[in-house]
């Protein structure tokens, strides 16, 4: 049995983690964490996954967690993933991070760290986002230069970073197939007489709104002809089944930083 630790319990995807630990089979949940003073401390973890009680407390204990623990299930934010990668690292635990909106000194961070122990880092927990970023970088390098690139990314209004982060690595997986530098070409805002388009930036577009799960399009715009590539997600449930597939993957590879196309085998 391989031991799962929920990090974020109390919120969206840990009650959805909570869940999908349960109907998976060779695993369990040894642990929940939330924040110190979070309401839901000392209440049943599977309140929170519509289980009614489990048997397990929700803990503020992020060590004695880790301790019992064999691989931390961990959607937060950056800071508090990076804390926890920290303690999993002093105690040579695994870790599956979903937290999205990381800069990119905390990206590196987390690579300096994970190589003390096997941790998996993505924006994007779900088969059918990782099957589009493997097709975008060929239709990118297929199409070349002459079409322009445009990303559109829809998420509930309680969505705290933009744009997604399954946006922002759409848009590095497409920069990097043409050859060009995310962080330079990457456009988030266009207001008043802003100008024509470059040929080469990738125009990062957000709708936030009610309670959209995720809708991700990426258009590749050329002249008399386009090709859209949407993916939208119906319910949480394949981003939790996702972590908790990563999280058995997992345990016992060598120290590194891996993503969701490692787990999937689409490298
Ligand atoms: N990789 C993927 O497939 C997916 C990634 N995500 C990402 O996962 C993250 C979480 O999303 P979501 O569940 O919607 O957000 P929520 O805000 O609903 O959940 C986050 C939870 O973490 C809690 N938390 C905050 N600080 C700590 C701490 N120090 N220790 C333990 N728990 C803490 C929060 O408590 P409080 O509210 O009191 O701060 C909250 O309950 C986001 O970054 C989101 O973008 C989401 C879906 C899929
Ligand atoms: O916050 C969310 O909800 C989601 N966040 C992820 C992201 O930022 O890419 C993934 C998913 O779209 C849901």
């Amino acid at each position: 049995m391989v031991k799962i630790a929920v990090c974020g319990a109390a919120g969206r995807m840990g009650g959805r983690i909570i869940a999908a630990v349960r109907e998976a089979d060779g695993v369990e949940l040894s642990g929940a964490l939330e924040r110190p003073g979070h309401p839901m401390v000392g209440q049943d973890a599977g309140f929170n996954a519509g289980l009614g009680a489990i048997g397990v407390a929700i803990s503020d204990d992020l060590n004695a967690l880790v301790a019992g623990c064999d691989v931390l299930i961990d959607f937060t934010t950056p800071k508090v993933s990076l804390k926890n990668l920290e303690a999993c690292a002093l105690k040579k635990k695994a870790i599956v991070i979903g937290s999205t909106g990381f800069t990119p000194e905390e990206r590196a961070l987390a690579a300096e760290l994970a190589k003390e122990i096997p941790a998996v880092l993505a924006p994007n927990m779900s088969v059918g986002v990782n099957v589009c970023f493997k097709i975008l970088k060929d239709i990118a390098q297929t199409l070349g230069d002459d079409f322009d690139v445009e990303i559109v990314e829809a998420h509930h209004k309680m969505k705290k970073d933009s744009p997604s982060g399954t946006a922002v690595r759409m848009g590095e997986v497409v920069a990097e197939a043409l050859g060009r530098d995310y962080n330079k070409v990457a456009n988030y805002h266009r207001e008043g007489i802003c100008g024509e388009r470059t040929k080469e930036e990738i125009g990062m577009q957000t709708v936030r709104g009610g309670d959209i799960v995720g809708e991700h399009t990426v258009y590749f715009i050329g002249m008399g002809e386009r090709i859209e590539l949407t993916h939208r997600a119906m319910s949480r449930d394949m981003f939790s089944r996702g972590s908790v597939r990563a999280a058995q993957w997992i345990v016992g590879k060598k120290p590194g930083l891996y993503d969701m196309q490692d787990v999937l085998g689409l490298k």
